[in-house]
């Protein structure tokens, strides 16, 4: 990120002054360094259910575009994994760079991938998402990692929308989509407790972030970089580098689910 970006008033390195979470003990992104990370063999398998009937809408939220799924019952849900109980898919979005070299919000052992996808899931043991998101086990966000390639043919469809959303606020209906076909074919994982990346930066997040990245080309990745993070009437601005660097562990463990 330029030093422009950092200083920029509304980057990561101004949030503290209003969210003093920031500089708190479980904060997310982080570094996953998998020689640091333990293998737990009691992990359960991760149970995804996700059904595209509740795919609802697609919205610029003016710091990242994301599809928004119907959460009033347990027709999209995660299960098993590191988590106990059900936790509902609200949403899904994503965070990428203005270049291909970085863009990903955790990073492996310093690797940074262009772009980075987060499936957003609230724990039903508490009435709504906003409320779940006060609680140190109220979300779950599931990262996928995505890794210049061949053309994603599964992120097409999110694309197509990009010229109904291109400017902040702008939304269009999306349905019949399952986020599932976006995710690779294992879903082996690193988990760890931390934080929403965006302010309010809640420390309410169980991170499940997998291991196998999925592809996206070059040209792709420049559509992604063509929303802007403005408002219709406004001097534009691209919207990249929506990613907020890595964290401190602060003693934190991060466990994997595989050897
Ligand atoms: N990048 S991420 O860590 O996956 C992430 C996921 C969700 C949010 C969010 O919902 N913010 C709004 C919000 C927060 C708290 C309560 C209600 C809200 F709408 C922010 C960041
Ligand atoms: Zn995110």
């Amino acid at each position: 990120q330029t030093l422009l970006h950092l200083g920029r008033p509304e980057g990561p390195e101004m949030w503290a002054e209003s969210f003093p979470i920031a500089n708190g003990p479980r904060q997310s992104p982080i570094d996953i360094v998998p020689t640091q990370a333990q293998h737990d063999p009691s992990l359960k398998q991760l149970k995804l259910k996700y059904d595209p009937a509740t795919a609802k809408g697609i919205l610029n939220n003016g710091h990242s575009f994301q599809v928004d799924f119907t959460d009033d019952d347990n027709s999209s849900t995660l299960a098993g994994g590191p988590v106990t109980g059900i936790y509902r898919l609200r949403q899904f979005h994503f965070h990428w760079g203005s270049s291909d070299e970085k863009g990903s919000e955790h990073t492996i052992a310093g690797t940074k991938f262009p772009c980075e996808l987060h499936l957003v899931h609230w724990n039903t043991k508490y009435p709504n998402f906003g409320e779940a998101a006060s609680k140190p086990d109220g979300l779950a966000v599931v990262g996928v990692f995505l890794k210049i390639g061949s053309a994603n043919p599964r992120l097409q469809k999110v694309l197509d929308a990009f010229d109904d959303i291109k400017s902040k606020g702008r939304q269009t209906t999306f349905s019949n989509f399952d986020p599932k076909t976006l995710l690779p074919s294992a879903l082996d994982f690193w988990t760890y407790e931390g934080s929403l990346t965006t302010p309010p930066l809640l420390e309410s997040v169980t991170w499940i972030v997998l291991k196998d990245p999925v592809s996206v080309s070059p040209a792709q990745m420049a559509k992604f970089r063509s929303l802007l993070f403005t408002s219709e009437g406004e001097a534009p601005s691209c919207m990249v580098d929506n990613f907020r660097p890595p964290q401190p562990l602060k003693g934190r463990k991060v466990r994997a689910s595989f050897k």
